[in-house]
């Protein structure tokens, strides 16, 4: 196995022989070298093959160019050499997805020769002995011409507008596709300079840095400890047999979906009839066409439906789905606790609410955890695992794994409101709505978030998630209405400002998509293209002429600060709250939940890079312009990170343990 270059290398002096000479002499090697891949030949690992003159794989190999997704290119030949031995098309999709491919798809590429199910490095010495007297100039790849369709101008253009359209900014798989167009068009040698002068830029790029930070801290977050001290290296799950799923909504169907098809039997409870069929339809059409795209059997058999809670008595673990409704909840947490085997895990998939007060109603609150899958639950990586003061390590340590089965990625997270995904979201929608306040529109404030990378800006996203959601929570909190009998004055609740731009447009029957209008128009209820609606812009006008609000002009910085600064204070009170256990954790949980550009690393780590005292110091200056926006004051542990010199990001957990011991 050869998983390429050591990526922690990557920031000092890098070991070993340097790749491209010693790549360059296998080739001209006057004998013949046999690349035996087995187990997975990654980046170098599958640019030193392709320096080989034959390349036999085991059928179990893998092999790809993943250099993209760290912010690089296959800088040691690999970017001129496959396009010259697959073609232009099949190695622009190898390099710019960075995706791994099977040995039988190397097969039909001709990137490899030969695939055998017996020991490679036997077959491998066995195919040298018979071609030992062949001659081998036709087997250097770099003397190949480069294989191109006849419309190869046109190829580049297109792959390079899907590639910038779908990049969001990250300049890797830009570079990627210059470098391919390179071997195409140029000789060899002048392609191998073009190669090096790119990879240079790559190299040295913050991003490149953003994104092997990231790499790491995707592995970083299975290593999940607890403020009491368990740890997944001490805590054993238990095996999951069955489960079950209470609430057949869009989450509940998701969830039911991902769990079939990992092979889980699942029990699907919904009360009501309709809805039960309605669900059970959409369902099997989800689980078909997922297993048409993998060329699968249709896991339809896994999943018994009923109407009747009773049906899961014999489950291993339940994730409730129904309504965000604490009430509910709570009755239902009752009767799972009444009807379940006593061994049970109580899993809620709430977004935000106390998982504490739904343990409390049940036998075992020591069983019961938090499950926050994101929409749609089936595709969204991301899995939010929560733990209350009396979840046991065990559960945890169950929903973590049951997580992984199912292809999430699951970062274990305090009970706290929103938990960390939805807690720094609400700054961040806040600032939003001020700056509509203050003289922004939607469409300018969402380009701004889009030109940063984010996959939708602020406003479009509510319009696709439906304005209505926060609407209710809010009503529920009681901030939705002034009170006329306290005399709170519209702006303001507690003392803090607020704003009820988004409770006036729910009140006008704008939820967003569904209802066809929102912070945008569409041309009908459902359709998905938001165009700007000049009735939100006089909306905007009166509402500030009724507030005397003077509209000013907001810059793109300003945009940019207050949106993403307010997220990044809450997300340092989260660590100073013990609700993460690192920075790692909350920037997985941004990049596979919220979109938020993996190239820039997640929230904190786009801090570090800013530069803390940077962002203090504009938090501070915002501070100052809106003393009743209390998500704008600079939290503790963002002081005591400047006063500690802003050390490396890899050092932050040992100040924020110094600051939680203080506390
Ligand atoms: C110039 C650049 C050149 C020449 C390059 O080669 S760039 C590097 C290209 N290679 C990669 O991008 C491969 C990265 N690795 C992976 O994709 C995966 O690790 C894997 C597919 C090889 C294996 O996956 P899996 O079985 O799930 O295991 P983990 O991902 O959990 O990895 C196990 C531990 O190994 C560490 N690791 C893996 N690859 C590298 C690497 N290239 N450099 C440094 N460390 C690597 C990984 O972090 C895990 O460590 P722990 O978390 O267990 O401490």
């Amino acid at each position: 196995m050869h998983s390429g270059a050591d990526i922690k290398e990557f920031g000092g002096q890098m070991s070993g022989p340097p790749l491209i000479p010693m790549i360059h002499a296998i080739e001209a090697a006057s004998k013949p070298v046999v690349a035996a891949i087995e187990g997975i030949a990654l980046g170098g690992g599958l640019e030193l093959a392709l320096g080989c003159h034959y390349r036999i794989a085991h059928s179990k190999a893998r092999v790809g160019l993943p250099e993209v997704t760290l912010g690089l290119l296959p800088g040691a030949g690999g970017s001129q050499r496959l396009p010259r031995l697959i073609g232009v098309p099949a190695a622009l999709d190898l390099i710019t997805t960075g995706r791994h491919v099977t040995a039988a798809e190397a097969l039909k590429f001709g990137l490899v020769d030969q695939i055998t199910d017996h020991n490679t490095v036997n077959v491998a010495v066995k195919f040298a002995q018979r071609v030992a007297d062949q001659p081998l100039d036709a087997r250097r790849i770099s003397t190949y011409p480069c294989l191109c369709p006849s419309d190869v101008a046109v190829l580049f253009e297109e792959v390079m507008q899907r590639v910038r359209r779908t990049a969001r900014g990250a300049i890797a798989p830009i570079a990627c596709v210059q470098a391919v167009r390179a071997a195409a068009t140029l000789p060899y040698n002048q392609g191998m300079e073009r190669e090096r002068e790119l990879m240079a830029t790559l190299f040295t790029s913050g991003q490149a840095r953003a994104l092997q930070y990231f790499f790491f801290a995707q592995r970083a977050v299975g290593r999940w400890s607890m403020p009491s001290g368990a740890r997944w290296d001490t805590s054993k799950p238990r095996p999951v047999h069955k489960a079950a799923v209470i609430g057949l909504g869009t989450m509940g169907r998701g969830i039911t979906v991902a769990l079939a098809q990992a092979g889980f039997s699942v029990v699907a409870v919904e009360t009501q009839e309709k809805q039960l069929m309605e669900a059970k339809q959409a369902i099997s059409g989800m689980l078909e066409r997922g297993a048409k795209r993998r060329g699968v059997a249709p896991a339809l058999d896994k999943i018994n439906y009923g109407r009747n809670i009773q049906s899961v008595a014999d489950v291993d673990l339940v994730i409730e789905a129904v309504f965000e409704d604490m009430a509910l909840k709570k009755k239902v947490f009752q009767q799972l606790s009444a009807v379940c085997k006593p061994s049970t895990f109580l899993c809620s998939n709430t977004s935000g609410l106390d998982i504490d007060q739904l343990a409390c109603q049940t036998r075992n609150p020591e069983l019961v955890v938090g499950m926050h899958f994101f929409a749609p639950a089936h595709v969204m990586k991301l899995l939010e695992v929560v733990y209350g003061p009396k979840s046991s390590p065990l559960a945890v340590a169950t929903a973590m794994q049951l997580g992984k089965k199912i292809g999430k990625v699951s970062v274990a997270v305090g009970n706290c409101r929103g938990f960390v995904g939805n807690r720094m979201l609400k700054p961040y929608l806040e600032q939003a709505l001020f700056l509509l306040e203050e003289g922004a529109t939607p469409e300018f404030v969402d380009q701004v978030l889009e030109e940063f990378g984010f996959a939708m800006g602020v406003f479009r996203m509510s319009d696709l998630s439906g304005l209505d959601v926060g609407w209710k929570v809010r009503m529920a909190d009681g901030l939705a209405m002034p009170d006329p009998t306290t005399g709170q004055p519209t702006r303001l609740r507690q003392g803090r400002r607020y704003s009820p731009l988004g409770d006036l447009l729910c009140e006008q029957g704008r939820f967003g998509q569904k209802t066809g209008r929102g912070w945008y128009q569409y041309d009908k209820p459902g359709s998905q293209v938001a165009k700007p609606d000049p009735w939100l812009h006089s909306f905007l006008d009166e509402y500030r002429a009724r507030h005397a609000l003077v509209a000013h002009r907001i810059d793109h910085q300003e945009v940019l600060e207050r949106c993403l600064y307010s997220m990044i204070n809450e997300g340092f009170r989260i660590l100073e709250d013990g609700i993460a256990a690192g920075p790692e954790d909350i920037d997985v949980i941004y990049v596979f939940g919220y979109s938020w550009p993996r190239h820039h690393g997640g929230p904190m780590f786009y801090a570090a890079t800013v530069g803390l005292n940077k962002v203090l110091e504009r938090l501070e200056h915002y501070y100052q312009a809106h003393p009743d926006v209390p998500s704008l004051q600079p939290c503790h542990l963002l002081r005591k990170l400047v006063a500690s010199g802003s050390p490396p990001i890899q050092k932050w957990r040992e100040v924020i343990k110094k600051v939680r011991s203080q506390l």
